[in-house]
């Protein structure tokens, strides 16, 4: 909607007035931060000048402790306020940059009337006020007033204040801003609840090795998810690009503003998939202004309990096991067993295990052994821990059971000092040792005890420091729950015939008796399958009655949530048991084994004990191109598909080579033809793929026009992507996107009939450009034909001379246009 120049006028007179009251305040607050700066700088040189230390006796070395208190204090208070300063005038400085992006007018219900003009609010990252605080000349976009803006178009609106009634009336108008270095770019009026073209320029915006903060655009079913802080959990299903892991940033960003009195960004965790996204969406939260959440990735939960004791192979490892197994019998009842471990019913069974043992029989203990000899014999541990009632709960029963081996140990140390090698010790203690001692029994007096003779006395501390010191290991085995034969306990789980087995599984008994043997061998080696992971870390963990608690955190974060398993839910839920939760996944990108038939997070809630929970469904989707979506999209349920975003762009493209050394050519000619203008991912299967492709790809890197470091070959542990050419494998593509993505080797031999998610989560990597790459001789997936053969356009691959003619064009938008050149069988019909 175009604006009249008065009104454009007015917007840039106030735009004006707002740059100048930014540059005063920065101006004060420079002068604030600099004196306060100044104030700590001197506290902190002169913090000893002034005080008089003095220890000779308790009431002098009291005041000292206390002067010393009240001065640490007040360096305390002025590193605060500092800090305070200086993170505001961060804020007011990237205001000046961009002050607001959204203005909406709005009479509240019964002031119509009364008020001839609608209130004005300005909204932008952060408030701005008059001096005297009387008036906002910008809203925080995090304040209830602002939410009208996401969520309701001009006519009746409303919003919740943080106490009370919803405050219902009136928008009259809404507007949005384009504002950079202080300058007005663009303003146009809308009718919509965010206006298209704002969106349509984001995200036509080239991508970045950054996630990018969507403050201005965000939609009205993400702010929905974004403020939403009433339930316990509350899961987000969205497809591939439909902004969950943005909204999610936005949601921590506006959690830490709306509890900013009693919560801070290091109590709030995100789970993310691995080091290359947790890296791609760390800018976002500085970029609103915000300090980082804490990040972590499933897996190091894991490695932190059971790391010290076994190589623990993670989710990638054992997609590459899979890939990678040359005989399909095996793999399918690997991947049944895969699937059998993460299922609900798996779960119910471990956790009745775990009662069981604790309950009725089944506990297995390491014995205490001192010396060569058993000082506690496990049989006597079995004793003692059933001895106890059993209805005690199972984290009581551990602290019992500790005590109870304290006791025992106390009497085995009074024992020990009658023992001839106590004896054998004393005529080796140094005389550090010696003088401690002594001095300790003179302290305790001792010495004066007539009936004493004082080196008996001396001698008899010596045998209980030389028992006692020997003794420590023994104190940590039993705090450290070492006690517990956790490893026996999981193998006697692992070994026991599994419930409902005939009725519901394809594998047979025998498969499955091999593969448990081959767990149990492998543990037996000290290596930790990753389906065996975390219903081990679960078992563990329960067996102690979950004593790793982290009550601190408010609220956790889960994205990709249809790669976890019952049991990191459940572990996550005892974890962190005062947390808020948010599940944010795409169950059709449930790429690996365990997961790729499953089709809901129908059962999440029960895992994490919710007492309320809430679903929430993304219909739209925004990275990628409508053709591509359309494209990607056509191998899911018609009835679970995102509606694209309307945003047009070149088909995606088949290219046919007749072998793989022509579909190799065919590559150098495409990437060549655009790596100057886009960052390309060139996704592969498996990892194995991406070493081969890259190697081939830094040969011809020449050739193709890059050097050689330009092409980034991305492994599991790549912290950030710095390559214009990057090499992947597709499950490390997961939640990151690229310009122009160009998926490698797309045949039937390397993507097989379970791979259609994986091939859907790979192409929705692309948000302008998509194209696919393989060897005629190798054929296409069984699936393909599925895929409506307007969707996309087929090419042949030539040979390097006439290549670059071949590709002429493709990035024309107008490409779209030539689908109907082909028929489905890619022959040419016009
Ligand atoms: N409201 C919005 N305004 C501007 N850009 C948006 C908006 N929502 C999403 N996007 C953009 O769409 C792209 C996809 O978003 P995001 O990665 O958050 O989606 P996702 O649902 O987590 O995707 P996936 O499940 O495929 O990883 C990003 O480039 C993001 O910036």
């Amino acid at each position: 909607m175009t604006m009249d120049q008065k009104a454009l006028q007015k917007e840039k007179e106030r735009l004006q007035e707002v740059m100048q009251l930014l540059v005063k305040q920065i101006d004060l607050l420079e002068q604030t931060t600099g004196i306060r700066g100044h104030e700590v700088r001197e506290l902190k040189t002169h913090f000893w000048d002034d005080m008089s230390v003095n220890l000779t006796n308790d009431t002098e070395t009291m005041e000292t402790f206390s002067s010393i208190q009240q001065e640490a204090r007040l360096l305390s208070e002025r590193e605060k306020s500092y800090r305070l300063a200086a993170e505001r005038l961060q804020m007011l400085v990237r205001l000046e940059q961009s002050p607001y992006f959204g203005r909406i007018d709005f009479v509240e219900e019964g002031e119509a009337e009364a008020e001839a003009e609608a209130e004005q609010i300005y909204i932008g990252l952060a408030s701005l006020m008059n001096e005297d605080g009387s008036r906002f000349y910008i809203y925080d976009w995090r304040a209830p007033i602002s939410s009208m803006f996401y969520d309701d178009s001009p006519g009746p609106a409303s919003y919740q204040p943080p106490e009370g009634a919803r405050i219902a009336g009136e928008m009259t108008l809404k507007r949005q801003y384009v504002i950079r270095e202080g300058e007005l770019q663009h303003v146009f009026d809308t009718d919509l609840t965010i206006g298209d073209s704002l969106l349509q320029q984001a995200l036509s915006d080239s991508s970045s090795e950054q996630m990018k903060s969507i403050v201005a655009t965000i939609q009205r079913e993400q702010n929905q998810m974004i403020r939403n802080d009433q339930v316990d959990v509350f899961i987000v299903q969205g497809g591939a690009g439909s902004g969950k892991t943005s909204a999610a940033l936005q949601r921590v960003a506006y959690l830490l503003y709306k509890h900013r009195n009693r919560m801070t960004a290091d109590q709030i965790v995100l789970f993310s998939p691995n080091p290359l996204f947790s890296q791609y969406v760390s800018h976002v939260l500085p970029e609103l202004g915000e300090a980082n959440m804490r990040q972590m990735i499933f897996q190091e939960l894991t490695e932190e309990a059971l790391g010290r004791f076994y190589t623990v192979e993670d989710l990638y490892d054992q997609t590459e096991r899979l890939y990678t197994s040359r005989n399909a019998d095996w793999k399918q009842a690997q991947k049944t067993a895969i699937q059998w471990k993460a299922s609900a019913a798996y779960f119910e069974w471990l956790d009745q295990y775990i009662r069981s043992c604790a309950e009725q029989a089944g506990m297995i203990f390491r014995p205490v052994t001192f010396r060569g000899r058993v000082l506690i014999t496990a049989e006597q541990m079995t004793e003692a821990y059933y001895g106890f009632p059993s209805d005690t709960p199972i984290d009581r029963k551990n602290v019992l059971m500790k005590k109870w081996l304290h006791k025992q140990l106390d009497q085995a140390e009074k024992e020990q000092r009658k023992k001839k090698w106590v004896q054998d010790a004393m005529e080796w203690v140094d005389d550090e040792v010696y003088q401690r001692v002594y001095q300790r029994v003179q302290k305790k007096g001792g010495f004066q005890a007539e009936s004493f003779d004082d080196d008996q006395q001396v001698r008899k501390e010596l045998k209980k420091w030389i028992v006692n010191s020997k003794f420590r290991k023994l104190r940590a085995f039993v705090d450290r729950d070492r006690f517990l034969d956790d490893e026996a306990m999981f193998l006697q789980f692992l070994r026991q015939r599994p419930p409902f087995w005939e009725d519901e599984n394809e594998i047979d008994l025998l498969r499955w008796n091999e593969m448990t043997e081959e767990s149990c061998r492998l543990i037996g080696e000290g290596r930790l399958l990753a389906e065996d992971a975390s219903p081990y870390l679960y078992m563990m963990e329960g067996l102690r009655g979950f004593s790793r608690v982290d009550g601190s955190i408010h609220y956790v974060l889960i994205d990709e949530a249809q790669d976890y398993t019952p049991f990191q839910y459940a572990y996550i839920r005892h974890r962190f048991p005062r947390a808020k939760l948010t599940i944010l996944g795409d169950i059709h990108q449930g790429i690996y084994a365990h997961n790729e038939s499953a089709d809901s997070f129908h059962t999440v809630p029960k895992w994490l004990h919710a007492q309320r929970d809430e679903r929430l469904s993304f219909k739209m989707s925004y990275r990628s191109t409508a053709p591509i979506l359309d494209f990607a999209q056509s191998l899911l349920p018609e009835e679970q598909r995102s509606i694209p975003f309307d945003r047009s762009g070149p088909m995606p493209v088949l290219i046919e080579a007749h072998d793989e050394d022509e579909a190799f050519d065919a590559l150098q000619a495409l990437v060549r033809e655009q790596v100057n203008s886009n960052r390309i991912g060139i996704i592969c299967k498996t990892m194995e793929n991406s070493r081969e492709l890259y190697q081939k790809l830094q040969q011809a890197a020449i050739q193709i026009g890059v050097e050689p470091e330009d092409i980034q070959l991305v492994v599991k542990d790549t912290q950030r992507l710095s390559g214009r050419m990057v090499v992947l494998p597709a499950y490390l593509s997961k939640g990151i996107e690229f310009e122009s993505v160009v998926l490698w080797q797309v045949d039937g031999g390397h993507y097989d009939e379970t791979d259609r998610r994986l091939f859907y989560m790979a192409a929705t990597r692309a948000m302008h450009q998509l194209q696919m790459i393989y060897a005629k001789s190798a054929g296409l997936p069984s699936w393909w034909n599925e895929i409506d053969s307007d969707l996309y356009t087929r090419a042949e691959g030539r040979s390097t001379e006439d290549r670059s003619s071949s590709f002429e064009g493709r990035n024309d938008e107008n490409q779209s246009s030539s689908r109907t050149a082909f028929d489905k069988r890619g022959d040419r019909v016009e």
